[in-house]
C-alpha cells in the first residue's frame, strides 16, 4: 500500500487502510507514553506569507514575537535567524536563482492592497463544482499555449510581446505563486518527493470559491509568463491542479506558537507547508499523538500509553476538542476538512 518509504521503515507503527478514514497509522506494538514516534523535515512546498518575510526565518521558520531578523538575502528579501540557516538555504543555488528571478518577475507588492489572504467578499460564493472546474481549466489552455509559444521564441513577435505584457499586468496572488514555485522546484529537482505528493489524499473540488479558482488560473498564466525557462515544461495545468488537490487536506499551518503546545491564544498563522510524510495521521477527538514543529521538523510523540493495534491519531482541532461538544467538533471538521468524523470518541459519545 502506498505511503512514503520513511513511514514504512518504522518498527513501531504501520500505515494501513481503514474502513472509514482512508489510510491511517496503527501501533504495531505497545508504545509507552512520551515515545517519539516519527519526525520529518521533508517539505514539498511551503509559503511564509509575504508580510512576514522579515520576521520569519525562511529556512527554519523561527519567529521571535514580531522582531525583524537582520540577516537577509539581498536578491529575494528573505530573512534568516542565523548565518547557518542562510547558508543551508542558499546552498541550493538553483532555488536561490530561480526564486529571485521569479520574484523579480512578480514585481513589487501592491502598496495599496491588503494581504493576499485577507477576507474578500468574492470568496463567500459557493465552491465551484467539478464540471465548472474542468471547463475553467480547459478554457485557460488556449492562452497558456500562446504564452508558451511567446516564451519559447528567440525573437517574440509584437503580438507575442503584447500578450506577455498583458498577462504580467494582471496583479498576481503573490502568496499563491510563491507556494507554487517551490512545488515546481520539487517536480524539477526531487522526483521521489513529488511521487510522495502524488499518493496523498486528493480533493477533487479544492477551490474555495469561483474567485479562488480564477486566481489559480491567473497564477498559471503568470508563472508561464515570468518563470525561468528551465521551469516552463513543469508549469502545466495538471501539475498546478495536482498541487491544489493534494494541498487541500494535507498542509500544516505554520503558527507563530504551536497550538498543540498550549499556545492557542494569540497565535498567528505565518504560512503553511506540505510535509508529505506527516500527512498520514488521521484525526481523533480523543487524540493519542501529540505533535510539535521544531524548525522545519514536525515531531510526533505518544500522548499516553498506546496498546498494540490501536489507531494513532492527532487532533486537527489543535487542542480545542477538549472544550467543544460532539456537534461543535463535527461541524468544524466538516466545515474545514469536509469529512464526517469517524473517530472512536465520536462513536462512543453517540452510543
Ligand atoms: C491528512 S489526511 C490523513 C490521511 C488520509 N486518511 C489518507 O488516506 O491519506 C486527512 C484526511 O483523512 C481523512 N480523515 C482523517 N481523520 C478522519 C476521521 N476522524 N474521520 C473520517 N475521516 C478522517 C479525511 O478524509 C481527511 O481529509
Amino acid at each position: 500500500m502506498s505511503a512514503p518509504a520513511s513511514l514504512h521503515a518504522s518498527p513501531i507503527f504501520a500505515v494501513r487502510e481503514t474502513a472509514e478514514s482512508g489510510r491511517g497509522v496503527y501501533a504495531t506494538q505497545y508504545i509507552p507514553k512520551g515515545t517519539l514516534l516519527f519526525e520529518t523535515a521533508e517539505i514539498a512546498a511551503s509559503i511564509v506569507y509575504r508580510e512576514y518575510w522579515k520576521e520569519v526565518c525562511a529556512q527554519c521558520f523561527q519567529y521571535d514575537r514580531g522582531r525583524n531578523w537582520k540577516i537577509r538575502n539581498a536578491k529575494t528579501g528573505h530573512a534568516f535567524c542565523s548565518e547557518n540557516c542562510q547558508v543551508i538555504w542558499q546552498n541550493d543555488v538553483v532555488t536561490d536563482e530561480v526564486a529571485s528571478m521569479a520574484i523579480e518577475g512578480l514585481g513589487k507588492p501592491r502598496q495599496s492592497s491588503s494581504s493576499d489572504h485577507d477576507h474578500n467578499p468574492a470568496y463567500d460564493l459557493p465552491r465551484p463544482t467539478i464540471p465548472e472546474i474542468e471547463s475553467a481549466w480547459a478554457a485557460a489552455e488556449d492562452t497558456a499555449t500562446r504564452i508558451r509559444t511567446a516564451r519559447s521564441s528567440a525573437k517574440p513577435s509584437k503580438p507575442e510581446r503584447r500578450l506577455l505584457t498583458q498577462i504580467l499586468a494582471i496583479p498576481p496572488t503573490r502568496d499563491l505563486i510563491l507556494y507554487q514555485l517551490p512545488a515546481l522546484l520539487t517536480i524539477a529537482n526531487s522526483p521521489s518527493l513529488w511521487a510522495d505528493v502524488l499518493i496523498l489524499e486528493s480533493e477533487s473540488a479544492p477551490y474555495t470559491s469561483p474567485a479562488d479558482l480564477e486566481l489559480q488560473i491567473t497564477s498559471y498564466h503568470h508563472l508561464l509568463a515570468c518563470a525561468p525557462l528551465p521551469l516552463l515544461g513543469h508549469i502545466t495545468a495538471e501539475n498546478l491542479r495536482t498541487l491544489a488537490a493534494k494541498s487541500s487536506h494535507n498542509v500544516f499551518n505554520i503558527w507563530s506558537q504551536d497550538l498543540d503546545d498550549g499556545g492557542s491564544g494569540g497565535s498567528e498563522c505565518l504560512g503553511y507547508g506540505l510535509w508529505t510524510a506527516a500527512s498520514y495521521w488521521n484525526h481523533s477527538c480523543g487524540p493519542n499523538i501529540w505533535k510539535r514543529r521544531e524548525g522545519r521538523m514536525w515531531k510526533f510523540w505518544a500522548e499516553r500509553d498506546v496498546a498494540e493495534g490501536e489507531a494513532l491519531c492527532i487532533s486537527y482541532l489543535g487542542g480545542d476538542e477538549r472544550d467543544m461538544t460532539r456537534q461543535e467538533r463535527r461541524d468544524k471538521l466538516k466545515e474545514h476538512w469536509k469529512f464526517d468524523c469517524a473517530c472512536s470518541r465520536c462513536q462512543a459519545e453517540v452510543s
